[in-house]
């Protein structure tokens, strides 16, 4: 796939930096509220994952953000504008779920179509490159499979050349290789400076894609950082380790390692879950235990996610 050109220096975000701008931000559907005061700050340049259970409220925030959805209260502010106006400008594109096309036009002439309604626009080939659709520009749009029409959905969003690319559960159609290839279409797009959102199920998108993680559970910000941040912050790391010796006093005296929380045996094999895991593998090695076949595996992202999430519920 091609590199993107650099960000154009004409779409500046607002003066301060920030890309994205939500501030006291609430928004509800008759008697449910789907977003609660929620303040978030996305910086130019930013790989940002957003999070959460079904119904959390990533496709209302998304929607506040390219001007689907209006806020009931607080300001929603984009590339230092409404979202409506950095929608039109194109400083702002996404690709939503389950976006219905046009009938009886051709893959060329939709993008082109969505290539016309911008004031800077990638060329139509270009666009049909980046998204893998090259080979299918005469296909008619209703006759795509659904990985196919995933990428339509792409090559719309991103034919705008935009300063923000926002993407909804961009990989739910997708086979293993087409992900992997949209991911690397992804990676080239957030190296030129440009800020990404993506809300995604599949948490073992997260690594290598997003610089940030938000995690959204009821409405609310429950977690946000660094993917390892996150992770250490409410995970728990694998010690696992062969004692020969699996008596009690061996079992009792792994399980009075400093950071334990539990342990759970099988054979020789000792599976240590522990909070803290360079004090546990400290105390391992002054133990005098035989011991042998040492791992440290870090916390999961899905058992920190499942942490944060049930502690908001
Ligand atoms: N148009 C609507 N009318 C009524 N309720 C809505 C509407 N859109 C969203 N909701 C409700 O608002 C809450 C947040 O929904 P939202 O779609 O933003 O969550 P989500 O995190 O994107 O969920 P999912 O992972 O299932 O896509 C849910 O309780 C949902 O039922």
């Amino acid at each position: 796939m091609n590199e993107f050109p650099s960000a154009p220096p004409d779409s500046a975000p607002s003066p301060d930096g920030a890309a994205i701008r939500l501030v006291g931000v609430s928004k509800s559907y008759g008697g449910v509220e789907a977003i609660r005061s929620l303040d978030l700050d996305l910086a130019r340049g930013e790989s940002v994952a957003l999070l959460g259970p079904n119904g959390a409220g990533k496709s209302t925030t998304i929607g506040m953000m390219v001007g689907l959805v209006t806020a009931d209260r607080g300001r929603v502010q984009v590339a230092g504008t409404s979202p409506r106006t950095a929608v039109a400008r194109g400083a702002i594109a996404a690709m939503l779920q389950d976006t219905g096309f046009m009938g009886g036009v051709t893959v060329a002439e939709l993008v082109g179509f969505a290539a016309s309604i911008y004031p800077r626009s990638l060329a139509v080939g270009r666009a049909i490159d980046l998204a893998g659709l090259i080979g299918l520009e005469r296909r008619r749009v209703d006759r795509l499979s659904g990985g196919q029409a995933q990428r339509l959905r792409f090559a719309i969003a991103v034919v705008a050349d935009p300063e923000i690319l926002i993407l909804d559960e961009p990989t739910r159609a997708l086979d293993v290789q087409a992900r992997a290839e949209f991911w690397e279409a992804m990676r080239a797009f957030a190296a030129t400076g440009r800020t990404l959102v993506f809300a995604t199920h599949y948490l073992d998108e997260v690594d290598g894609n997003a610089s940030r993680v938000v995690v959204l559970a009821n409405g609310s910000i429950v977690g946000d950082g660094r993917p390892d941040e996150i992770r250490r912050r409410t995970g728990t790391t694998m010690v696992r380790v062969s004692v020969a010796d699996t008596g009690f006093d061996s079992q009792r005296r792994l399980e009075e390692l400093a950071g334990v929380a539990e342990i759970a045996r099988s054979g020789e094999r000792f599976s240590l879950r522990t909070t803290d895991a360079d004090a546990t593998v400290r105390e391992l090695a002054l133990s005098g235990l035989s011991w042998r076949a040492l791992e440290v595996a870090p916390p999961s992202l899905d058992e920190s996610f499942l942490t944060l999430t049930q502690e908001a519920s």
